[in-house]
């Protein structure tokens, strides 16, 4: 077994996946949902959601569907009319999911975001909680930008960053982008000699690599592609980038299509947020075994290492994390209300779990919601 094949185990044991597929692979030319190539992604898909693996699908190709019963002959270009297509695309597109998820037992749920509800921490956690909770329902989430609110300022544009926010959102597993091309290569594929990548270690691997423009309906072409996939493998994400028509293959983890190996974990932009545009809504105080876990070794902060707890905050608040001289050291977002915590200071989850039981076997703060804090703070 080659060292790429194993790392790519880790798509085909995931328990949470986040799927993209693109316009191009979901429509006809004419601007028409493509009935058998959806069906045939729900099948693999349904398969691996019955295995228990939780799915959300990031699906594009609202405003494609929405050109054939407008009578648009291609994609518009003002926004207006791209929204309007997207208007009527998206609830074509979803009542195809929903039947074709329906022919294996299982629920879609429409979620539409905007670039905003990434940003904006009320949103975000609002979204973060939407997406578990249906995830924990049994049902299939799909995600599309909500694109008739958004305007081209706040817009993301593309649904493959979109998928790598979201993938690092709901702590998945793994990403796995469908498009109509089989993998990344070197050069645009359609010219002779284009030879494929079948694993990025890192940006040294993209030097030379020409990223061209997609197709008649697709937007991003292999720019936003490879964006999604730095920001998806900077959050310890796997990524992999394969055709729609290879779907099975790649969330099995088999060779095919480009495997973006995972990075260290780096703060995203709601890290970034959580460190200079909030202030701590109330202080957790460490003993110094918790601090050495959270700022040297990156860990979760655990109830058993906390001493005391100041303030009226609300779970998913912000606060500060001291150490034992009271100095701030770090920021996190926390699982738990104010009111809630004093019973569970010195406590192993382990402990709380079987006396109050398994929501209460969680960290007080994950590592991903801590963001580490200069002295000056
Ligand atoms: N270096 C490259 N490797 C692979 N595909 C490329 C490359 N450069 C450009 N492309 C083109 O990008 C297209 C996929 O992008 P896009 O049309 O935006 O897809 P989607 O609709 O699936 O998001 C492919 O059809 C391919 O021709
Ligand atoms: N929100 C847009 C998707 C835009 C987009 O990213 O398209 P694609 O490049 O085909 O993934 C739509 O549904 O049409």
């Amino acid at each position: 077994m080659t060292p790429a094949t194993s790392a790519r185990d880790r798509i085909g044991t995931a328990s949470r996946l986040v799927v993209k597929v693109g316009s191009s692979s979901l429509t006809t030319p004419q601007g028409m949902i493509d009935v058998d190539r959806v069906d045939a992604l729900v099948d693999v898909l349904a398969a691996r959601r019955k295995t228990g693996t939780q799915i959300v699908l990031v699906s594009s190709g609202a405003i494609a569907a929405g050109l054939g019963p407008l009578g648009l002959s291609a994609r518009p270009r003002d926004l207006a009319t791209q929204q309007a297509a997207a208007s009527v695309g998206q609830g074509v597109l979803v009542a195809r999911y929903t039947s074709s998820f329906a022919r294996y037992g299982l629920r879609v749920g429409q979620v539409l975001l905007t670039a905003d509800d990434m940003m904006r921490r009320a949103h975000h956690v609002n979204a973060q909680r939407t997406l578990n909770r249906l995830l924990e329902l049994g049902i299939v989430p799909v995600v599309n930008e909500n694109d008739t609110v958004a305007t081209d300022e706040i817009r993301f544009g593309d649904n493959d960053r979109l998928a790598a926010l979201v993938a690092h959102l709901i702590r998945a597993d793994a990403l796995v982008l469908l498009s109509d091309v089989d993998a990344l290569y070197d050069g645009d594929p359609r010219r002779p000699g284009a030879r494929r990548l079948g694993d990025v270690r890192g940006p040294e691997d993209l030097v030379g690599v020409e990223l061209g423009k997609g197709g008649a309906v697709g937007t991003g072409g292999m720019v936003t592609k490879v964006q999604a996939a730095r920001i998806a493998t900077g959050a310890g994400v796997p990524v992999v980038l394969t055709a729609a028509a290879h779907a099975a293959q790649a969330i099995a983890g088999a060779d095919v299509g480009t495997y973006f190996h995972p990075g260290g974990r780096h703060p995203g932009t709601r890290l970034l947020w959580l460190a200079h545009a909030t202030t701590g809504r109330g202080r957790l105080h460490l003993d110094g075994g918790a601090v050495e876990a959270v700022v040297a070794r990156r860990k979760s902060l655990l109830p058993a290492g906390v001493t005391a707890v100041e303030g009226d905050f609300a779970a998913g608040d912000p606060v500060d994390l001291c150490g034992p001289h009271g100095h701030v050291v770090a920021r996190g977002l926390v699982n738990f209300d104010a009111a809630e915590i004093p019973g569970l200071l010195g406590r192993s989850t382990r402990e709380l779990a079987s006396s109050l039981g398994p929501e209460y076997e969680r960290e007080l703060i994950h590592r991903d919601d801590i963001v580490i804090l200069e002295p000056t703070h």
